[in-house]
């Protein structure tokens, strides 16, 4: 969430985080590397316009005009400069001075190689390890950040993996009323709402570009996991891509995998939601994984069907009121699954993106810990791959994209919680391959045919085959009138001389050789 150079005292109470590029003449001389011009502290701009009715604790939450109960002051980065100092690009961006355009290009799964295949497992397990070079997570609401002491900021160091893992908890988290209170749960920065895409569109951003710096490689893209397979197993599941079944337990990973060792972070929700704490970098247990093996559920033991993004890219309005998960005809809720594929909502339906999370049965399908299985990516970029063609299809219409009145955190202009630097919903609404250097290698399944399509064209059909037969008959009939009248003088004068002549044996003339 925020820079390990920010997490300091002073950073706090000044409110100002905006950290040098390289301090030429000692601390705070070249922030955001004003002295190279990339960039200069500005004020944080935060959305004030009102939020939709399901948030009634105004006041009371952290996360509320993001990021504003921690700092006023940021980074703004000129051009291509990017980051929390100017000191990165932006994406699409690359180079000492972010000059060269760069394309990523994100790759079905089941397309690598073996050695891609290995190559990838290998560079999510180091994002598991390694610390995340810049980031650090408060581990206590602002209320408490300065710690007992009033002197110790309360942030932790985390792996760039688990950071993933802990943005994605910290947007869900329910709002802390108060020891002895219950939880608000009425409340989700990333789901149940337009933001949603945006949301998730950042996320795996971050994570991808966290990625190519631990690589040090820039073109490294986060494969996809078509999930559209209408399937009742997991394709991605063998020990070369995201672990196989364990034969000793339905629920756990093979032992093959690198990620039956993976152990998960946030599980202990009940207490951070009585002790009014937040989840932190500790690890606790494995990961539980059981494809279509909810019993209790057979609606969510098959993934969605091939049709079903056919049908969802259909839906041509983005977003509809009360945009919330109750919206019907709304692209964005037929796509996050709370609406049937053609994008009716019906409130026992789990579609799409819903669905594969469901599917999946265990850590990937519970929402605050969903990420620490690494199917989530795939999952998430494979949603990122429609919402994308949604956005290429209906020309990044944004009309009905919310400024007001979404859930809270949902607003167009609201800076998405807890990423920093800000950035808000809207920068996250433009096509991928023009605006954002990356692009899906996919190919969209054509749509099938409504019943009033069908039945147009076996009308056509079967006219144009009446047309063709009368035709022909005609044609026939007309030849063979020709031909009659033609042949007829002919046959009967030969006719008559035949039946003059011949009695059944052949005259000289007439023999046969
Ligand atoms: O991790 C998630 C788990 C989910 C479960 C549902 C549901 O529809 O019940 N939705 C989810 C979204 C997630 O992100």
């Amino acid at each position: 969430q925020f820079p390990r150079q920010c997490a300091t005292v002073e950073s706090l109470r000044s409110g100002m985080c905006c950290p040098d590029y390289i301090p030429v003449f000692g601390p705070g001389t070249d922030r955001c590397g004003v002295s190279t011009g990339r960039g200069r502290c500005v004020q944080v701009t935060v959305d004030s316009r009102p939020h939709g009715p399901q948030y009634i604790h105004d006041g009371r939450d952290d996360r509320e005009q993001w990021p504003i109960r921690f700092f006023n002051q940021t980074c703004q980065c000129n051009g291509n400069f990017s980051g929390y100092n100017c000191g990165s690009c932006r994406p699409g961006w690359t180079g000492p001075t972010c000059s060269q355009q760069i394309n990523i290009v994100r790759r079905n799964l089941l397309d690598l190689s073996a050695e891609e295949r290995r190559r990838f497992v290998n560079a999510l397990h180091q994002a598991k390890v390694a610390i995340h070079p810049d980031i650090v997570i408060a581990t206590r609401r602002r209320e408490e950040i300065f710690g007992p002491d009033g002197n110790t900021p309360q942030f932790e160091n985390i792996s760039i993996y688990n950071y993933f893992v802990w943005s994605h908890y910290y947007s869900v988290r329910k709002t802390f009323l108060g020891s002895g209170q219950q939880s608000f749960g009425g409340v989700d920065f990333s789901h149940e709402g337009p933001a949603f895409v945006t949301w998730h569109r950042y996320h795996l951003l971050q994570l991808e570009r966290d990625m190519q710096n631990m690589l040090q490689d820039p073109t490294f893209g986060l494969p996809y996991w078509n999930f559209a397979t209408g399937q009742n197993t997991c394709d991605i599941c063998s020990d070369d891509l995201m672990g196989a079944r364990s034969n000793f337990d339905v629920s756990l990973i093979s032992q093959n995998s690198i990620f039956s060792q993976w152990r998960v972070i946030c599980e202990n929700v009940e207490d951070y939601e009585t002790l009014g704490t937040i989840c932190n970098s500790t690890e606790s247990g494995p990961i539980r994984r059981n494809p279509a093996g909810n019993v209790a559920r057979p609606m969510v033991q098959r993934l969605p069907e091939p049709e079903d993004v056919a049908q969802c890219l259909e839906v041509g309005v983005f977003d509809t009121p009360p945009f919330y998960s109750n919206s019907t005809d709304s692209f964005r809720n037929t796509v996050e699954g709370y609406s049937d594929p053609s994008g009716k909502y019906d409130p026992a339906v789990r579609s799409l993106h819903n669905l594969a999370h469901l599917f999946l049965n265990g850590t990937g399908g519970q929402t605050h810990l969903s990420p620490n299985d690494p199917i989530f990516v795939l999952l998430h970029t494979f949603t990122d791959a429609v919402f994308d063609e949604w956005l290429r299809r209906y020309s990044a219409d944004i009309s009905t994209y919310p400024l007001e009145n979404a859930p809270i955190g949902h607003n167009r202009q609201y800076n998405m919680v807890p990423f920093w630097p800000p950035v808000t919903n809207n920068e996250m609404f433009v096509t991928a391959p023009e605006n954002l250097g990356y692009s899906y290698e996919v190919e969209w399944p054509g749509r099938a045919l409504r019943v009033t399509e069908m039945i147009t064209i076996a009308i056509v059909t079967a006219l144009v085959l009446v047309a063709i037969i009368f035709a022909a008959a005609a044609c026939i009939i007309r030849v063979k009138k020709n031909k009659d009248e033609l042949h007829q003088p002919l046959l009967t004068d030969q006719y008559q001389h035949y039946s003059d002549d011949y009695d059944g044996i052949p005259t000289p003339s007439q023999s046969v050789v």
